[in-house]
C-alpha cells in the first residue's frame, strides 16, 4: 500500500464545490470524500455534472468556489502545483488518446521519461510490467491502430498506471466500446480495485457500479442528491434515484 503524509486524510475531498459555465450552474455545492483504497462511483443522468466534478479533481476545470483537496494538494487554489498533482492522479477518458505514431511501449514510456526523468531502459521495463497488469504484454510493440477498442482502452489504463498514481479517475471509460469489449476493460478495473487502488469513476454501468463500488454518489442537477453504499442502488429512497435505477439503468 502506498504511503503519503496525509494517510489519515481522505485521498480526495470536495467541499461545497461550485462551478458554472456562463449562466449554467453545473456544480451547486458538491461535497464528497474518498478514502484510501476506496472505490467511489458517480452516477446520474446525462448533464447532471458527473464528468465536470471528476474533471475538477484533476483541475481540468477550475472551480468557482468551495474546496478540493487531492493527495494533500489544494486543487481549488490558483497556486496548486499542477505537475505534482498530475503525478498523483491518473485519469482515463472515454477516448483513449494514444499517440498513433508511437508503439504501445513508447506511448507508455513517454510520461515516465519526460516527467519523471526515468531512464529509457527502466521505463521500458515498467511498460512491460503495467501491460502485463492489463493483460496486454504481447502488444508491447504494436501500434494503437492494430489494437481493438477494448485493448486500446486497457493500454490507456496501463499508461496511467505507469505514473504510479495514488488515485485513478475513470470517466465513462467503456461508453465508446461495443458491449462485447466492455467486459475486458471492466475486468481490469475490478482487478485494480482488488489490488487496493483508490478510484473515482463516472459510469453508466450500474451493474458494475453495484458490484465494485464501496460508495455511490448520485448526482442530480449539479448536486449530490443521494449517497451511500452500493446498496442504495437496490433500495433507493429518493424518487429521483428510484426513477433513475428504474429506467433500465440497473442491469443486475
Ligand atoms: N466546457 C463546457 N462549456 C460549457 N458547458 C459545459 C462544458 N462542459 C460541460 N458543460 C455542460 O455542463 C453540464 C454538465 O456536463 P457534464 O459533462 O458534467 O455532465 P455529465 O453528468 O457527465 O453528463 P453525461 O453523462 O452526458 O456525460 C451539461 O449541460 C454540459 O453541456
Amino acid at each position: 500500500m502506498q504511503q503519503n503524509a496525509f494517510s489519515s486524510e481522505p485521498i480526495v475531498s470536495l467541499r461545497d464545490v461550485q462551478k458554472s459555465f456562463g449562466p449554467l450552474k453545473v456544480l451547486d455545492g458538491v461535497s464528497f470524500a474518498v478514502d484510501r483504497g476506496e472505490v467511489l462511483a458517480i452516477i446520474g443522468r446525462s448533464g447532471s455534472g458527473k464528468s465536470t466534478a471528476l474533471r475538477c479533481i484533476d483541475r481540468f476545470e477550475k472551480v468557482d468556489g468551495g474546496e478540493i483537496v487531492v493527495c494533500g494538494h489544494r486543487v481549488d487554489r490558483p497556486d496548486v502545483n499542477l505537475r505534482a498533482l498530475r503525478q498523483d492522479v491518473g485519469i482515463v477518458f472515454q477516448s483513449y488518446n494514444l499517440f498513433p505514431h508511437l508503439t504501445i511501449e513508447q506511448n507508455i514510456a513517454l510520461a515516465p521519461c519526460a516527467v519523471k526523468k526515468m531512464a529509457t531502459g527502466q521505463a521500458k521495463e515498467l511498460a512491460r510490467k503495467v501491460l502485463a497488469q492489463v493483460g496486454l504484454e504481447e502488444k508491447l510493440h504494436a501500434y494503437p491502430e492494430q489494437l481493438s477498442g477494448g485493448q486500446q482502452q486497457r493500454a490507456a489504463i496501463a499508461r496511467s498506471l505507469a505514473m504510479q498514481p495514488k488515485v485513478m479517475l475513470f470517466d465513462e471509460v467503456t461508453s465508446a466500446l461495443d458491449p462485447e469489449l466492455t467486459g475486458e476493460v471492466l475486468k481490469v478495473i475490478e482487478q485494480l480495485a482488488a489490488d487496493g487502488m483508490t478510484m473515482v469513476m463516472v459510469t453508466h454501468e450500474m451493474g458494475f457500479a453495484k458490484s465494485i463500488a464501496d460508495r455511490i454518489v448520485f448526482m442530480h442537477r449539479g448536486k449530490v442528491h443521494e449517497t451511500g453504499p452500493a446498496s442504495i442502488l437496490t433500495s433507493p429512497t429518493t424518487p429521483e434515484l428510484i426513477q433513475f435505477v428504474g429506467t433500465g439503468n440497473l442491469k443486475s
